[in-house]
């Protein structure tokens, strides 16, 4: 039986599946593809603030190593599994043959709750885990970054945790690294940045105007308030805002300096207003221009795709739509227009790619140049799976998917490892 069971990985094969058929990939050669070249679980054994010790979870998946070395986040939640980092590790990987990018997927994590820990219990498990990893992560082997849970800070503590056990300094390990310790200008920023670059480049195909749009965000952490603020910037009122603690709307507009102020201050949303507060799960299908998931999995479902009235669908968040809600949105194309998580979100591993090339250089490159080769790469992704689109009439996530499979495909079958 295989490892990579639950319903997240059972999404990822779902979605490979339709893509597979579309590009005409036969059965036999599917597994070959799909199925990640590694898995690595560790134990993670913690002294507790309280003198307890602790054993926690911890696991790296890597896709695939035909393209280069493989490239992901590092998740700390606690209902982390195998299966899901498996199908964050293969969503990677398309999303980086869609971009261009040399590299293969990889994701990992840490089953605990990163909320719960103590700034040094955090320390101790993100220690803990990289130097469990140390024999399966490498500069040209597996380079680690920032996905849900963890931080600039948990990225320093990776590098640093790395380098004392190569007695050098090796910046080039993971990226989302602060700028003071070797990280890049932009990365903080990119993903949510990107997020808006994008929504812009759908309003500008829909031929709409930001300026008096309207959006709601679901989750306000890194990706989240980044987008909020960033189509603010360009105009659009954000009227609701959620995360694991709270929803807050008002069709006036919410103010979005207090909101991050409060969350820099208390780490969460809740507490900071009675008035506002709305039912999280109501919000996502509140009217808007633009629908921004930007949190966990599987929130667009069959039950609610039917049910959102916004006009762009803007996927932060990596499989925040099931594969039954993508065939509600299918039939409801004309009405809905998705940016499918792979392109929408792919501005944080491109500017990670950015990263590791300053890195592996030793040469650092200012913000406007990160920025603008940022918008360079998503907008050629962006027109490419629209021209997909408009040429075979397919849902944007097929059209996204096939492009990212059908690198990863091309690449194994000239390297001669499919008969
Ligand atoms: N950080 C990055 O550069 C990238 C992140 N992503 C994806 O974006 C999503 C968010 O990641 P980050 O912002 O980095 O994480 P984060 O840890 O900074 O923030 C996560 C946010 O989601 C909220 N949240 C958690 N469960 C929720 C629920 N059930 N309902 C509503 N809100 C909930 C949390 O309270 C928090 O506000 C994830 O799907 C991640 O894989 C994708 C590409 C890059
Ligand atoms: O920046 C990276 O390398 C990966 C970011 C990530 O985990 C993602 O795009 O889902």
């Amino acid at each position: 039986m295989s490892i990579y069971t639950g319903p997240v990985f059972e999404m990822a094969r779902e979605q490979f599946n339709v893509v597979s058929d579309y590009i005409g990939i036969p059965v036999e050669d599917r597994d070959r593809l799909l199925l990640p070249k590694r898995a690595v679980a560790v134990a993670i054994p913690v002294h507790m603030d309280n003198g307890r010790e602790c054993v926690f979870e911890g696991f790296r998946v890597q896709h695939h190593l035909t393209l280069g070395p493989t490239k992901g986040g590092t998740r700390f939640s606690p209902t982390l599994d195998v299966g899901e980092v498996a199908a964050l590790a293969v969503w990677m990987s398309w999303k980086c043959a869609l971009c261009g990018l040399p590299y293969g997927g990889a994701k990992g994590g840490v089953t605990c709750d990163p909320y719960k820990l103590s700034r040094r219990e955090l320390e101790a498990v993100s220690r803990r885990y990289m130097q469990e990893m140390i024999p399966f992560v490498g500069p040209h082997t597996d380079v680690m970054a920032p996905d849900m849970g963890t931080n600039e800070q948990v990225m320093a503590w990776f590098m640093d945790t790395y380098s004392m056990y190569q007695g050098k300094t090796v910046t080039e390990i993971v990226t989302g690294k602060p700028v003071s310790a070797g990280g890049t200008e932009g990365r903080r920023e990119a993903t949510g940045r990107g997020v808006a670059h994008l929504v812009g480049r759908a309003m500008e195909r829909l031929q709409m105007n930001p300026g008096g749009a309207t959006a709601i965000v679901q989750g306000f952490g890194n990706v989240g308030s980044v987008t909020a603020l960033a189509l603010a910037e360009r105009g659009v009122k954000i009227l609701g805002v959620s995360d694991h603690t709270a929803a807050y709307y008002d069709r006036n507009g919410l103010d979005l300096a207090s909101l991050q102020r409060h969350v820099g201050e208390h780490g969460v949303l809740a507490g900071w207003s009675t008035e506002a507060l709305f039912d999280p799960g109501e919000l996502l299908v509140q009217p808007c221009d633009v629908l921004v998931p930007a949190a966990v999995e599987q929130v667009i479902t069959g039950e609610n795709a039917g049910r959102l009235r916004c006009r762009i669908l803007a996927e932060g968040a990596n499989g925040p739509t099931t594969p039954q809600a993508d065939r509600v949105l299918a039939g409801r194309r004309d009405e809905i227009f998705v940016i499918p998580d792979i392109l929408c979100n792919a501005g944080g591993v491109v500017v990670s790619y950015f990263e590791w090339v300053q890195d592996l250089q030793q040469f650092f490159w200012d913000e406007q140049e990160v920025l603008s080769r940022l918008a360079k790469v998503l907008d050629r992704a962006f027109t490419r799976v629209m021209a997909r689109v408009d040429s075979d009439h397919v849902p944007h996530r097929d059209a996204a998917l096939a492009i990212g499979v059908q690198k990863v495909r091309d690449a194994k079958k000239i390297r001669g490892l499919f008969p």
